[in-house]
């Protein structure tokens, strides 16, 4: 390893978005390193291999390099260490925290020098205008009629993320993509496909380069600007306070509580509807085969077993899940599939003045793309909000002295906005979830045994949440 892979080998495992996190690293590669500014300060985009029990998994970092000792005190958090480049000791460290570096981000996206172009489309990624002359390594690139205004300051958003937002002025969100899989990221395909649902955040251009795949170089993005929901409130913390007021008041019914969350579930239902119709009639869709069936039930099977391996304190419940899965695959109507959100939570949520706006399209971060990129049921969204739904009544008693004596509140809460969220989708025109009960456990559970592989690595003291939710579906 070079001196600034070792580096990296001890800091890309401390990153809340590394997502191998529960094996340990064993080899970390500089697949590419592309300049994007040359000097002091320096910026470079690094594409990094890390190797984890015999597989490799990729990871963008956007590194910042300056003198030694010249490192501001409000970056010394962002630093990864010192090593020499050009011959000369540099402090390197991560550029997402450095205003003055990612200014210059918003600058290339403003010229947008890879070229504009209509949404950008699966399969291949997008072919720029043969004018256009010799691919440069990092395209910045634009949504036709776009213009992005420049001179504004970044922050990073703080948070429980997988990949790391910068927020420009009031305007603009970059989302910088960590791990990175060869080909357009369904983030951008979908909110793109989307562009002009008053229920997304407006895309405006992305940064993309080559990655290598079997022997061929990939466009793979980077990162994509959109807008920046300014008014915006995250759903899981408007359903957290309304949790929270509900607890204080132990006695009182969720409908009667003062902060009752039902009608926005009910509104965030026919959001969600209205969003899987607009995928449905932007993108392919298709009918389920009953082979197909068969495979989608043998892939929750299959992550059944992963996580009963890891965890297992799952595995007194696996029987009732198993069954469910089999009932999942003898499913004999059709079940119609289309592109859907793929990673659907209250966090993925945001409340504007005007209404549910709906983010981060990507599907499971830990998910190959091509997976991620393939038609699914709506249902599968609907089991994952539902799934959030529970999850919001359930960690505030995580730890709490008062957690049995508010059990009956927390699933009188999670109940009504279940059910509010349901009626709402069917209201909406998305298929009615009550109809399709056998369907939409299958989802539920599978998405609940995700959980427990997601708590176990990330937030081993949520790990409750989902493996009593999963005892209580099992009940
Ligand atoms: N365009 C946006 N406008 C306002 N807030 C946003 C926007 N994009 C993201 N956020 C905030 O950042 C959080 C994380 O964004 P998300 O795209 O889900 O990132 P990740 O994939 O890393 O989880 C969201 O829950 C939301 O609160
Ligand atoms: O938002 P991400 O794409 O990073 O999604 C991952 O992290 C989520 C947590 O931030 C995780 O969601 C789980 O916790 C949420 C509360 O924090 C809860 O609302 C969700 O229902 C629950 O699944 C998500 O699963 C993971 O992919």
């Amino acid at each position: 390893m070079t001196q600034l892979e070792e580096l990296l080998a001890d800091w890309i495992p401390r990153q809340r978005w590394f997502a191998g996190k529960g094996a340990p690293v064993e080899t970390v590669t500089i697949e590419a390193e592309h300049p994007l500014v040359c000097g002091d300060p320096g910026l470079r985009v690094l594409v990094v291999d890390v190797g984890q029990r015999g597989s490799i998994s990729r990871y963008q970092v956007l590194l910042g390099l300056r003198p030694v000792g010249t490192l501001r005190d409000e970056l010394a958090h962002a630093a990864i260490g010192v090593c020499r480049f050009g011959g000369a000791p540099r402090t390197v460290y991560d550029a997402s925290h450095d205003p003055e570096l990612t200014a210059l981000l918003l600058d290339r996206l403003a010229q947008g020098d890879g070229g504009e172009t209509d949404a950008p489309r699966a399969a291949g990624g997008e072919p720029r205008p043969s004018s256009a002359g010799p691919a440069p390594a990092v395209r910045f690139r634009r949504l036709s009629g776009i213009t992005v205004r420049t001179g504004q300051r970044s922050l990073v958003l703080k948070g429980e993320q997988s990949n790391t937002s910068l927020v420009y002025g009031e305007d603009y969100v970059l989302k910088a993509f960590r791990r990175l899989w060869p080909g357009l990221n369904p983030d951008l395909e979908l909110t793109a496909a989307l562009a002009d649902s008053p229920y997304v955040a407006r895309p405006y251009a992305w940064i993309e380069a080559d990655v290598g795949k079997d022997g061929a170089a990939v466009p793979t993005t980077l990162a994509m600007l959109q807008e920046y929901m300014r008014s915006a409130t995250d759903g899981w913390v408007l359903a957290a306070t309304s949790v929270r007021d509900l607890y204080a008041n132990p006695g009182v019914s969720p409908a009667e509580a003062g902060g009752d969350f039902a009608g926005e579930a009910e509104r965030l239902g026919a959001a969600t509807a209205a969003v899987h119709r607009a995928l449905a009639r932007e993108l392919p869709t298709d009918v389920l085969t009953p082979r197909a069936l068969r495979e989608l039930a043998s892939s929750m099977l299959e992550r059944l077993r992963l996580a009963t391996t890891e965890v297992p304190e799952l595995a007194p419940y696996a029987g009732v899940l198993r069954s469910a899965y089999e009932a999942f695959a003898r499913v004999d109507e059709p079940l119609p599939i289309q592109r859907v959100h793929g990673d659907y939570h209250l966090g993925q949520v945001v409340r504007t003045d005007s209404g549910w706006v709906l983010l981060d399209f990507e599907g499971e971060p830990a998910a190959p793309v091509e997976e991620r990129q393939r038609p699914s049921s709506p249902l599968r969204d609907v089991a994952g909000m539902l799934r959030s739904f529970d999850y919001a009544a359930r960690y505030q008693l995580v730890g709490s002295a008062s957690a049995a004596e508010l059990a009956p509140s927390a699933r009188a809460w999670a109940q009504r906005n279940r059910d509010a969220f349901s009626s709402g989708y069917a209201f909406g025109g998305g298929i009615d979830p009550e109809k399709h009960q056998t369907v939409l456990r299958a989802f539920e559970y599978d998405k609940a045994v995700y959980e427990v592989l997601y708590e176990a690595h990330n937030r081993p003291s949520w790990l409750r949440i989902p493996l009593d939710s999963i005892a209580a579906l099992a009940a």
